[in-house]
């Protein structure tokens, strides 16, 4: 019984791990890239391989410019050790929507966590251009502007403020943080506000195309009469990054927003149509995005011009009207663009940035709205 026994069981067990052997080197390949995820994460050597050459994508060439798109963003890679919050896939905020119907971010606060946003942009480091306008009695603006943006926005990255001024000698001596800047750029002084709100996107054309186009990787366009009062930072970065205005945001029928609605403009939105409505004091994205959409509306305010009309709300008619075919990448709750008008309602649990409250007659050149 016992010889019987061992004969036999003996010759099973070999034949057993020479199947084995055969069958680990078949499937070797696909075993290695099994991860064992718990506590600690396994990455096979190979994937190791391509995350360390990835982490060395960020690179620039002499003149200061990625080389590879990924510098951008795009690639959302994260150095590992970080400590944060685990996120949860049930909680969250629930009183707002933070979801478009083309299902990209409606970023409001509570949903995201600045350690993970600021470890993955960090790492990027891109170079952050705004774009600010500074003609006639608003140079009162800037000192404010720029003070409280060196507290709150995009703090830790290189950052340039191009101020567009007709009156250079008033342009305030701020400190700034290391890898922060202000440029100034001369433009003509103007009798009427609405061909400054307008000249803006020509300017803005220009000035990108001789000097920020060498010099950046994200541009904002911002309106000059605003305080910053907490973070902005990172989660608003994105290919094109678009702000609700505060108005409309929450209960307004899309054929009440303030749309063109004269089809003999270039920035006509029919009745029925419509996602939100955008604010033009904040927008940014990618340079070369925000390049084609600031040109854009150049050109159609131009062709407006032509057709003796003017959009009902400047740029910002036109803004609407590209971004109601071109979708934002990101939606930025009215967090990002307040009003020290309004008061502040329930679910807007941080105000970012907020307009100030101006004497419209006194500051404009021609007085009103
Ligand atoms: C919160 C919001 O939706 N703001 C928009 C609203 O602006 P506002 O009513 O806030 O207009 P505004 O007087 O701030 O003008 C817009 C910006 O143009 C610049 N400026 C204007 C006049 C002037 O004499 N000098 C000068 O430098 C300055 O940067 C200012 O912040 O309507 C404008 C168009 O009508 C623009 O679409 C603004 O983005
Ligand atoms: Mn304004």
């Amino acid at each position: 019984m016992q010889r019987n026994i061992t004969k036999s069981h003996v010759l099973i067990v070999v034949v057993f791990f020479i199947i084995l052997v055969f069958v680990y080197g078949y499937f070797r390949e696909s075993f290695t890239s099994i991860r064992f995820c718990s506590q600690v994460c396994v990455v096979p050597e190979k994937d190791l391989f391509d995350l360390e050459n990835k982490l060395d994508e960020i690179d620039r060439n002499e003149d200061g410019q990625c080389q590879k798109s990924s510098c951008k963003t795009g690639e959302m890679i994260m150095e590992s050790g970080l400590k944060y919050a685990q996120p949860s896939t049930l909680t969250g905020r629930s009183d707002v929507n933070a979801v478009t119907n083309w299902n990209v971010p409606l970023v409001w606060e509570g949903t995201f966590d600045p350690v993970v946003i600021d470890a993955i942009y960090k790492r990027i480091n891109p170079r952050i251009a705004v774009v600010v306008f500074a003609v006639g009695k608003y140079t009162r603006f800037l000192q404010k502007f720029i003070e409280t943006g060196e507290k709150y926005f995009l703090v830790g990255f290189n950052l340039t403020y191009y101020v567009h001024t007709d009156r250079e000698n008033e342009v305030p001596k701020v400190p700034l943080a290391k890898g922060r800047k202000v440029t100034v750029v001369s433009v003509p002084s103007a009798n009427r506000w609405q061909d400054v709100v307008l000249g803006r996107m020509k300017w803005a054309t220009s000035t990108i195309e001789t000097t920020i186009r060498k010099e950046a990787d994200y541009l904002f366009m911002m309106d000059i009469d605003s305080v910053f009062h907490a973070r902005f930072g990172a989660e608003s970065l994105s290919r094109l990054s678009a702000v609700l205005h505060r108005g409309y945001y929450k209960t307004t029928p899309r054929d009440s927003f303030p749309y063109e609605r004269r089809p003999e403009s270039k920035a006509f939105i029919p009745a029925g149509e419509g996602d939100y409505y955008y604010t033009a004091a904040v927008w940014g994205g990618y340079l070369e995005d925000m390049y084609k959409l600031v040109k854009y509306c150049y050109e159609m305010s131009e062709v407006d011009t032509k057709n003796k009309i003017e959009a009902v709300w400047q740029e910002e008619s036109h803004l609407n009207r590209y971004l109601l075919t071109n979708k934002p990448a990101k939606v930025l709750s009215p967090e990002y663009l307040w009003s020290d008008y309004d008061k502040v309602t329930p679910d807007i649990k941080v105000v970012r940035i907020s307009q100030l409250v101006k004497n419209y007659e006194e500051v404009r050149p021609n007085g009103g709205h």
